[in-house]
């Protein structure tokens, strides 16, 4: 075993596991010629036996991951874990990309730290938007199954308690707002009797008004011991700043640019002039290839209204999800999506961050996302693309392209992350049908 590996183990395997790794180790050494060369390998098994064995102590947890189906941790579980789950308590700041499973790794570790004898708030987990609190909530609810002792609330608009009384869940999770009002102005929660504290989607955060100020408040008001986590997709340097104010002391894991977006997705470009030509390209898609579930990208409300309308007449089964619906008719929404009800999502921006549905194999760009002063806004566009692909399914992005404006966002998007968008001519079949298979 190559030094490195043996030190980490070492560290990071605690005393009942220790014997059990070790064999596992010297069987491996028997097998195969193992020298430092093939450190990277090294890490891997280590790493996986140690995300495993990390929930040894806690068996119906480990009941609950393999409930879900999880067999085999992805590459950031396999290395966050064993740090969010060391003695002492590790701080953290990662990135990983879309869908890999980061939220199902922050939801174990908090799992794992709650005392469920504790009739108090342990954990809180911030999340930018209404639709995430929830769809984290439910990561919990399933992943505790087993682990019925542990409680949770949501902290979000529309659920109202009444003045005085203390929480008694374990977990808390809600948007930044209504958590600082809840530790603070209303005292539902004691913030010094926090043990985990989970940022979830920083990026997304801080580009809502008043949610990075919020996030600093309550940081400040839990304890010095309290565990930090902090987790992003993407890390431009406004994310990174907040990231280093808000988490003291943190281990990193941090991706190079050209792995921000996952090789299991394809992306493509299809040169139109129009929205009307945008419309057929898009029709002759779905005439090639058999879409499970898609998602549709718009600038602005009216388009996505005037596509969605088009698209229904066509004969699609179409969701339309807009920032003006209120915050539950949007859940209800992205539930139906979720649920197979509708098969294509027309969306606006921002409300469709972060959410995860499994069946969704193609994206659509209907028009590419750009920031208030019309430069490409790189951050949307990984957010957009990483909503298929997940958890190493392969995935379908494609780009409308309308005009020389939106030609030269493109090549920008494909320099930033230094990967090519192939170019693909929707009136030819095969050509589409290609790109499928
Ligand atoms: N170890 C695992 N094995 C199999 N599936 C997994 C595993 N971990 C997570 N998943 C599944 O992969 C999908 C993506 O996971 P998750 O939502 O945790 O990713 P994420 O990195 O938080 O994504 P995003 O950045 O978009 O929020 C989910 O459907 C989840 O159930």
């Amino acid at each position: 075993m190559c030094c490195e590996c043996h030190a980490r183990l070492s560290s990071l395997a605690g005393e009942s596991v220790h014997l059990l790794l070790w064999c596992l180790f010297y069987a491996h050494l028997h097998l195969t010629e193992f020298t430092q060369t093939d450190c990277d390998w090294c890490f891997t098994i280590l790493a996986f036996i140690l995300f495993f064995s990390s929930l040894y102590s806690k068996p119906q947890l480990l009941q609950g991951v393999y409930g879900m189906g999880f067999n085999r941790p992805s590459k950031i579980q396999e290395t966050a874990l064993p740090m969010m789950l060391a003695e002492p308590p590790q701080n953290l700041i990662a990135q990983s990309q879309s869908g890999t499973g980061k939220t199902a790794a922050f939801v174990l570790a908090m799992l794992s730290h709650v005392d469920p004898n504790n009739k108090y708030p342990q954990c809180l987990c911030v999340s930018p938007t209404y639709e995430l609190a929830l769809q984290t909530g439910k990561v919990i609810e399933q992943m505790g199954k087993y682990y019925p002792e542990v409680k949770l609330v949501y902290a979000i608009r529309g659920n109202k308690l009444q003045r005085g009384m203390k929480l008694q869940e374990q977990i808390v999770i809600g948007t930044p707002g209504t958590m600082l009002d809840w530790c603070s102005k209303f005292k539902f929660i004691d913030p010094k009797k926090i043990k985990v504290f989970v940022l979830d989607e920083a990026d997304v955060m801080i580009a809502t008004q008043g949610h990075q100020d919020q996030s600093i408040r309550i940081q400040r008001m839990l304890p010095k011991n309290c565990q930090m986590l902090l987790f992003s997709a993407t890390f431009e340097e406004s994310v990174w700043n907040f990231a280093q104010r808000i988490v003291p002391d943190p281990n990193i894991i941090k991706l190079k640019r050209e792995e921000e977006t996952l090789d299991t997705i394809k992306q493509y470009y299809v040169l139109c002039n129009s929205k009307e030509e945008k419309f057929q390209a898009l029709s002759n898609i779905y005439g090639a290839i058999t879409i499970a579930q898609a998602m549709i990208f718009c600038h602005t409300r009216k388009t996505a209204g005037w596509l969605a309308g088009e698209l229904s007449r066509e004969g699609h089964q179409v969701a339309l999800l807009s920032g003006e619906m209120q915050v539950e008719q949007r859940a209800a929404v992205i539930e139906r999506f979720r649920d197979g009800k509708e098969k294509v999502l027309v969306t606006t921006n921002v409300c469709a961050r972060g959410i995860d549905v499994e069946q969704v194999s193609v994206v659509i760009n209907f028009d590419l996302p750009i920031d208030k002063d019309g430069n490409p806004d790189n951050e949307t566009y990984l957010h957009r693309i990483g909503r298929t692909g997940r958890f190493g399914k392969r995935g379908l992005a494609i780009n409308m392209v309308d005009s020389k404006m939106s030609m030269n966002i493109l090549y920008r998007i494909q320099e930033h992350f230094n990967k090519k968008i192939e170019k693909l001519d929707t009136d030819d079949l095969d050509e589409i049908e290609k790109i499928a298979s």
